[in-house]
């Protein structure tokens, strides 16, 4: 370890990245290597790269060059003990293995953010894009205290496949200024990235449109009603997510992959259930207004503007927008009327930046600003240190 890493760590905050050398991992180091709260302390990957340098292990795919930090940091199996002196633990594991993995750093006491699908439908998991549903956070207690044994400080909390993190954010925006939808109908334009590397063969995707996702098209369909809904409580204090059942919503979707590098596009329509609906001009100006509670709260890593609109007829597209605002807002365009349902438009987000390491490290931050995670007494924002 450095002599500036040293001195970093007594600064920051300890953080640990499972699955340290994935497409993921990768977009994890890239954020985490400058972030003004945490410190990459431990990674971890499978046993194929473990007791490699991180410079040996990664198949390095980034357009900047491996951060110094992390260059001949041993990377470790992912077992709890060498992660034990880390606040935070990253995930961007495969989901074969995350289930297991994830599960045994929490019952450590470990509190991971995880990207990998395994506990999204847990009944006690938050499922929290940090643009949309921050206040999720609140059942983190519930889910310490029925753990067995119960725990002091871990937890998993997961944030949702990259599709539906691109949807969801517009969603949220119109419900909150123009009441429940009733409908929406998603076709996916999604980029090779977002299955990992090597992924879809090049002989299957270039020169190719391939209509099928596996589990992709159920995974928008439910998680979306999980995230937008809300938190309920039995009277006794027990409290379970709702489902958006109030006024449930219907999410059709349709997922194709097509032959992008990053960057996830979807066009979606929508139907409101106020009528008369809102106009195309009122979605824009309400999209724009929009602003999350990461913003106000103030995390770091929150994007300026949570929605871009483009007023360009051909905006937006994957290789112009997708590393605006470094891959963390989610780009609209195309807001118009629907002659079926009610509004349409076009979504792109950046499916390995918001889509995943991104909104892991935002929820992160936003569980460290609303006490979830206590950090140890430190120096690097006196505002922010709680004392155990
Ligand atoms: N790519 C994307 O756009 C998105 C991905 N996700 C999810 O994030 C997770 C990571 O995805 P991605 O980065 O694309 O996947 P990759 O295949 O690129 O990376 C997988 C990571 O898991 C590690 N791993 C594999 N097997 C084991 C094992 N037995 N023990 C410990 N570690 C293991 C790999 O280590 P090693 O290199 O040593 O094999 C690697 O670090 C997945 O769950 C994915 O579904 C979520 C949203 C978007
Ligand atoms: N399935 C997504 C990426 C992904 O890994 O999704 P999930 O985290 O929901 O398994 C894609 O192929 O683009």
């Amino acid at each position: 370890m450095s002599n500036l890493h040293r001195v970093l760590e007594e600064k920051k905050a300890k953080v640990g990245v499972l699955g340290a050398t994935g497409t993921v991992g990768q977009r994890f180091i890239t954020l985490l290597a400058d972030h003004p709260w945490f410190i990459i302390h431990a990674l971890g990957a499978s046993p194929r790269s473990a007791g490699k340098p991180y410079a040996k292990a990664a198949n390095w795919k980034q357009a900047t060059r491996i951060p110094s930090i992390v260059r001949e940091m041993i990377v470790h199996e992912c077992k709890p003990e060498h992660f034990k002196d880390c606040a935070i633990v990253f995930s961007g594991l495969d989901a074969d293995v995350a289930g297991d993995i994830e599960g045994a750093f929490r019952a450590a006491d470990l509190a991971v953010f995880s990207n990998a699908k395994n506990y999204r439908r847990d009944p006690s998991v938050p499922l929290i894009v940090p643009l949309v549903n921050a206040y999720h956070l609140a059942m983190v207690p519930q889910q310490q205290a029925l753990h067995n044994p119960p725990l002091q400080k871990g937890f998993i909390l997961t944030n949702a496949n990259c599709s539906t993190t691109g949807l969801v954010v517009p969603l949220r925006a119109l419900e909150k200024s123009f009441g429940p939808l009733e409908a929406c109908f998603v076709t996916t334009m999604q980029a090779i990235s977002g299955g990992g590397y090597p992924g879809v063969p090049s002989l299957d995707i270039i020169d190719n449109v391939v209509p099928y996702i596996g589990g992709e098209e159920e995974k928008m369909e439910w998680e979306t009603l999980k995230i937008l809904g809300g938190i309920s409580d039995d009277g006794d204090g027990k409290k379970s997510f709702d489902m958006h059942a109030s006024r449930p919503l219907r999410v059709s979707a349709s997922c194709n992959r097509v032959p992008v590098i990053d960057g996830h596009t979807m066009t979606v329509s929508v139907r409101f259930s106020r009528r008369p609906p809102p106009s195309p001009q009122q979605v824009r100006e309400a999209l724009v207004a929009y602003t999350p509670e990461a913003q106000s709260m103030g995390c770091p890593s929150a994007p300026v503007h949570a929605i871009f609109v483009h007023e360009e007829a051909d905006r937006p597209q994957p290789r112009l927008d997708r590393y605006y605002q470094d891959g963390a807002g989610v780009s609209v365009g195309r807001v118009r009327q629907c002659p079926v349902l009610d509004i349409k438009f076009v979504v792109l987000a950046n499916n390995v930046s918001i889509g995943a390491a991104t909104s892991s490290i935002i929820n992160a931050e936003l569980a460290v600003l609303k006490g979830v995670v206590k950090l140890p007494a430190c120096y690097f924002n006196q505002r922010l240190c709680q004392e155990d």
